[in-house]
């Protein structure tokens, strides 16, 4: 099966090429470059939901992936944690994508956009794919936000958390990249190594070369599970 993995920034899609090891081929798309290497097609789409919905899209209109369709897109990167169960450098698989600010902000507080009677605010990654891969690297699963403005004050940390109980990272891509793939109707999965933690903001305590390493180690550990993952073994529960 073709993977189709999108990362927001260019060291990101270089950490996850790293874990293949073989030739890279590379591949011009509108805006963008796909890295090759065997199954996996990996794609630095861009910052924010925006961005790597728009490159999710074209890499999956494109034709890129020409010999066989794409059986499975993976939203990957560093992120932000909300608690000190999954530290620097560890790594998380979601098993809810969450849009955390997608709404309204009313008198009596935020409201989703679904409570505004359209659109959707979650996507749920095929459960036994989440298993599996958290299996295989030894990863935390639990709800990954998505955001527009990265975190920066205790304040909106335990505002996100009371919203969202159980949440474990956020990130900045998982939403845009599972709406590109739902509408191509293929599965999505989001994966996320640890490089900060969401709360006031404190770039100089971020640990972005350990969450790049644990994203090559991750991808190299998974890379057997998401080319044989097949989606029966998800409808069959
Ligand atoms: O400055 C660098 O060297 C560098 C290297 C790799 C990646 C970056 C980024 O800034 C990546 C931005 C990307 O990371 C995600 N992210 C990481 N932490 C958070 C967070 O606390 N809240 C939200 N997003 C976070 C996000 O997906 C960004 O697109 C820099």
């Amino acid at each position: 099966m073709r993977v189709l993995v999108v990362t927001a920034v260019p060291v990101e899609r270089d950490a996850v090429m790293r874990a293949f090891g073989g030739p890279e081929e590379h591949v011009a798309l509108p805006g963008s470059e796909l890295h090759r290497c065997g199954a996996f097609d990996v794609l630095a789409g861009g910052a924010g939901p925006a961005a790597a919905a728009a490159a999710t899209a074209f890499a999956l209109a494109s034709g890129a992936s020409a010999s066989a369709p794409y059986g499975l897109v993976v939203s990957a990167g560093i992120g932000g944690a909300f608690t000190p169960v999954t530290p620097l450098g560890s790594l998380i698989v979601a098993d809810g994508i969450v849009a955390a600010d997608l709404g309204a902000e009313t008198a009596d507080g935020f409201l989703p956009v679904t409570a505004l009677g359209f659109g959707r605010d979650r996507f749920t990654p095929p459960p036994a794919l989440v298993r599996a891969v958290a299996a295989a690297t030894g990863a935390a699963t639990g709800p990954v936000l998505t955001v527009s403005t990265v975190t920066g004050s205790a304040e909106r940390a335990g505002a996100l958390l009371a919203a969202h109980p159980g949440v474990l990272a956020e990130a900045m891509e998982g939403f845009g990249v599972a709406e590109a793939a739902a509408r191509a109707d293929v599965p999505v999965l989001e994966v996320r190594a640890v490089s900060n933690a969401v709360g006031p903001r404190d770039r100089d305590a971020w640990r972005i070369g350990d969450a790049l390493a644990a994203l090559t180690d991750a991808f190299g550990k998974a890379a057997p599970v998401l080319q044989g993952w097949n989606s029966h073994e998800d409808l069959e529960g």
